[in-house]
């Protein structure tokens, strides 16, 4: 490497390579691995099976989410299998020593939330969990992935793991955001142009002044929905942005570690004249606020545009009009308009402070849409301590909404959030595949904006007229 010009990821992986084998994948070293109830009880079973431990229990972090109801958390869990997983992801982790922050713990939420509002998720570390948008914590400069049941077994037992290295790519957006134009479009936008399959097998890292300018929950937004291309992961060089984020969080090193922590992190950028396998360029004058109309998260447009015919989509016909027959729609429809039912904001894409402030800022002196059920679920208990506390709670509540406790929800209908069949929801989440939050229903990515002006106004609206 010495010489050469390396990038962030480079840099980050190379640091974490325990062995190098000819011809097949590395070894590397995993600083951090989050566990949730879903995808954990498999492994530890296998643990078990094989009579080995856990080799790092200070690096595994478990957290309730999936599973979790969102009101009357105080009372037992009704559903059958989803109180047995959070048995068991509590037992578990008491067996092995593990820090576990179950229902109704001060510090529960999404995984993907508390990791970075907590300290743990730093820059330059490789982090993994046992889920698909781990690539969230790619936000703060770290190699982070999701992983499947039987490496989860393999990091509880060695902290290591085995990847071939991905290709390199970088995603560049300069310019200035418009008025009313989020993170979250500029991810819907990224994945409307490079498709859901653009990224498969790249690591890619997001570059230009959009992202430096862009707030830490912003870049959070970005890294996650990654995976929606088919990246392995997103990352974002850490810089002032992201060191400011973190200072005084509670796991955060503090003191001496912190001066050393942080002369280590601010080297964690990609040099000047290093190579990517692939690069894209896009203005942010040419990003408008964004809604999806179809069954995957690349079919998203600007919101004021008309429903796309099949030939000016990639993809046989056949399938284009299977989607728009789930979703109810035809070609050339206006989205502008469109009747719908419910609204979801929340998840590890859009679940955390500035995403509820956002919405507020457009619920503020207005009142719900009588047509619209709205679910308006924090990311933590932190995240919801700050709802109350800015005043937030507040607004919601004159506007005749309701705040829920925190978790995935309605997401992924893993739990007793769904939306019912042939019902619209315009949802903050990451996913509108065909029946995700519940079978059935037609789900609308958009951002907390568009959400807010939908619950207000009981259709799909520009919420740059409500600004
Ligand atoms: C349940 C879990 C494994 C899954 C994932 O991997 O992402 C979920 O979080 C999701 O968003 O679909
Ligand atoms: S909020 Fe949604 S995307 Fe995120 S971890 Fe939960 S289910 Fe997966």
């Amino acid at each position: 490497m010495s010489n050469q010009a390396s990038t962030l990821f480079d840099k980050v992986w190379d640091a974490h390579v325990v062995r190098k084998i000819e011809d097949g994948p590395d070894v590397f070293f995993i600083d951090r691995h989050f566990i949730h109830e879903v995808t954990s009880p498999v492994a530890f079973l296998g643990l078990e099976t094989r009579g080995i431990g856990v080799m790092y229990p200070e690096r595994t972090f478990a957290t309730a989410d999936h599973n979790t109801p969102t009101i009357n958390q105080h009372l037992p869990v009704q559903d059958p299998l989803s109180a047995n997983q959070l048995k068991a992801l509590e037992a578990n982790a008491a067996k092995y020593g593990i820090s576990h922050w179950g229902l109704g713990h001060a510090r529960n939420g999404i995984v993907h939330v508390v990791g970075p509002e907590n300290g743990i998720t730093l820059p330059g570390m490789t982090i993994v969990c046992g889920d698909s948008h781990t690539s969230t914590h790619g936000a703060f400069g770290a190699i982070a992935f999701g992983i499947g049941t039987s490496e989860v077994e393999m990091v509880l037992s060695s902290q290591c793991i085995m990847q071939p290295k991905p290709k390199k790519m970088r995603v560049n957006v300069n310019g200035k955001l418009g008025k009313g134009v989020t993170p979250k479009d500029v991810t819907l936008y990224i994945i409307s142009k490079l498709t859901t399959a653009g990224a498969t097998g790249y690591f890619v890292e997001y570059a230009g002044d959009v992202f430096e300018n862009m707030s830490m929950e912003g870049r959070m937004t970005v890294c996650n929905m990654s995976i929606e291309m088919g990246a392995r992961g997103g990352m974002i060089a850490p810089d002032e942005t992201t060191f400011a984020y973190i200072n005084g969080r509670e796991q955060a090193p503090k003191g001496e570690k912190w001066d050393k922590a942080l002369a280590y992190w601010k080297t964690l950028k990609t040099d000047e004249g290093a190579v990517f396998d692939k690069e894209y360029n896009f203005d942010a004058a040419d990003i408008e606020p964004m809604i999806t109309y179809g069954t995957n998260p690349g079919m998203g447009q600007g919101i004021t545009r008309a429903i796309p015919t099949s030939d000016q989509v990639e993809g046989g016909k056949a399938t284009y009009d299977k989607s728009l027959n789930y979703m109810g729609f035809h070609e050339n429809e206006n989205m502008l308009g469109k009747k719908i039912d419910y609204v979801f904001i929340g998840s590890c894409t859009n679940g955390r402070i500035e995403d509820f402030r956002a919405f507020a800022s457009i619920v503020k002196g207005r009142k719900k849409a009588d047509n619209v059920t709205a679910w308006i679920v924090p990311g933590s208990h932190i995240v919801e301590a700050q709802i109350k506390e800015e005043g937030i709670l507040d607004i919601l509540t004159e506007a005749g909404f309701e705040l829920r406790q925190p978790g995935c929800s309605a997401c992924l209908a893993m739990n007793d959030d769904k939306i019912p069949a042939g019902k619209y929801a315009v949802s903050t989440s990451n996913r509108n595949f065909e029946g995700r939050q519940g079978p059935g229903a037609r789900t609308l990515l958009a951002s907390p904006l568009v959400a807010a002006a939908a619950a207000v106004t009981g259709v799909v609206t520009d919420p740059r007229t409500l600004l």
